[in-house]
């Protein structure tokens, strides 16, 4: 019993946050602005000088990239469930996890957008967990993604007087459970096609080129994954290509570039290709419209005959397999404790 007059204590819990980017709150130009305006704010996501990069940003890119962007928004939007892919996807990755963990309490949250870091957290708490497992989604490690996510759960927590204790789950881009999930996956969507490809191409999101030059293990982090895929599916590598995509300004970013080696492979007699996404945790704009939609047209343009996408591992049994797994290994000593 608490003496008259205690504040409320709930029973001691364990939270899982699971974390992916975000996405606009709606299709629509306003929602992306404001979407945009967060995400390229974020100093670890655009690396110039506030004073330089702000005018630019207020001043161009938001006055021009979000009717843009929500036109490619729109193309891919789920009617259905009238949301995000994303966000519909990273619902049914936490459902599938808190089905399958029924001791720990499991939600999800989005860096930029929403739901927000700071209000699932304080969810979390306020449902009684005093220690909370983050779960960054991105396989390979980068500042710009894994790193922001750190920050701004430390952001939040300076808010509360009580503060949970936390985990996070480290960078999983070589770990057996993701390597043989994406495989196993991988063949299963390979001997779905009616065509044989020539090559399998790994598409991984881009960065500047200088973050590698910076120390940032993103690039060896997915040219690791690449490498471990291929040989697990047993392919050589005159069958695989690991390519880089979603180039955003002027600067060099990673190569190979997805759409200069979609438009190279044609003339090198390579007319049949799939492409995978393994950096992306769960379909999204950058995999439905930039990949399935524009990567084809490329390709098809160029020469190549057959062209197919093959889904993330979103919230499928593979993927949900290895985040269960990958879950309970980073909880462990938690959930024993009775907390
Ligand atoms: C998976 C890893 C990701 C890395 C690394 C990454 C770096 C990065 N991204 C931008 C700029 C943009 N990215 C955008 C969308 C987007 N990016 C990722 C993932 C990574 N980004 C995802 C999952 C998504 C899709 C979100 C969705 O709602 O579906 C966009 C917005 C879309 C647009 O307007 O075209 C921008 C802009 C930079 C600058 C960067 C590294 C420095
Ligand atoms: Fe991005
Ligand atoms: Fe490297």
């Amino acid at each position: 019993m608490l003496p008259q007059g205690h504040p409320p204590v709930a029973d001691p819990k364990v939270g899982v946050l699971i974390v992916n980017l975000g996405s606009p709150d709606a299709p629509e130009p306003a929602a992306v602005k404001r979407y945009l305006k967060e995400f390229l704010s974020d100093r670890r996501v655009v690396e110039i000088p506030a004073l330089l990069w702000q005018p630019i940003l207020r001043g161009i890119i938001l006055n021009t990239r979000p009717a843009k962007s929500a036109a490619l928004y729109a193309s891919i939007w789920d009617r259905a469930r009238g949301d995000s892919p994303l966000r519909v996807i990273s619902a049914d990755q936490a459902a599938a996890l808190q089905a399958a963990m029924p001791d720990v309490t499991v939600d999800f949250a989005m860096r930029y957008g929403n739901p927000s870091i700071p209000d699932r957290l304080a969810a979390l708490k306020a449902a009684g967990c005093t220690r909370i497992l983050v779960m960054p989604l991105y396989p390979q490690y980068s500042a710009a993604t894994t790193a922001t996510v750190v920050d701004k759960v430390g952001e939040s927590l300076k808010a509360m007087r009580w503060q949970p204790a936390l985990r996070f789950l480290p960078p999983y881009h070589d770990d057996p459970l993701y390597i043989s999930a994406l495989a196993d996956d991988a063949r299963a969507g390979l001997a779905a096609l009616d065509f044989e490809p020539d090559v399998l191409i790994a598409s991984f999101h881009g960065m500047p080129e200088r973050t590698l030059h910076l120390g940032d293990p993103y690039h060896c982090h997915a040219q690791k994954t690449g490498r471990l895929l291929r040989e697990a599916l047993g392919l050589g590598e005159a069958n695989f290509r690991t390519a880089f995509q979603s180039r955003f300004g002027k600067a060099e970013w990673l190569k190979p570039y997805l759409d200069k080696t979609l438009a190279a492979l044609p003339e090198q007699g390579i007319r049949k290709v799939a492409v995978i996404a393994p950096g992306f945790s769960a379909d999204c704009l950058e995999t439905l419209e930039e990949i399935a939609i524009q990567g084809r047209e490329i390709f098809l343009h160029a020469g190549g005959t057959h062209f197919s996408y093959l889904r993330c591992l979103n919230a499928g049994n593979a993927g949900m397999q290895m985040l269960r797994g990958l879950a309970a290994r980073e909880l462990a000593g938690w959930r024993e404790s009775g907390h």
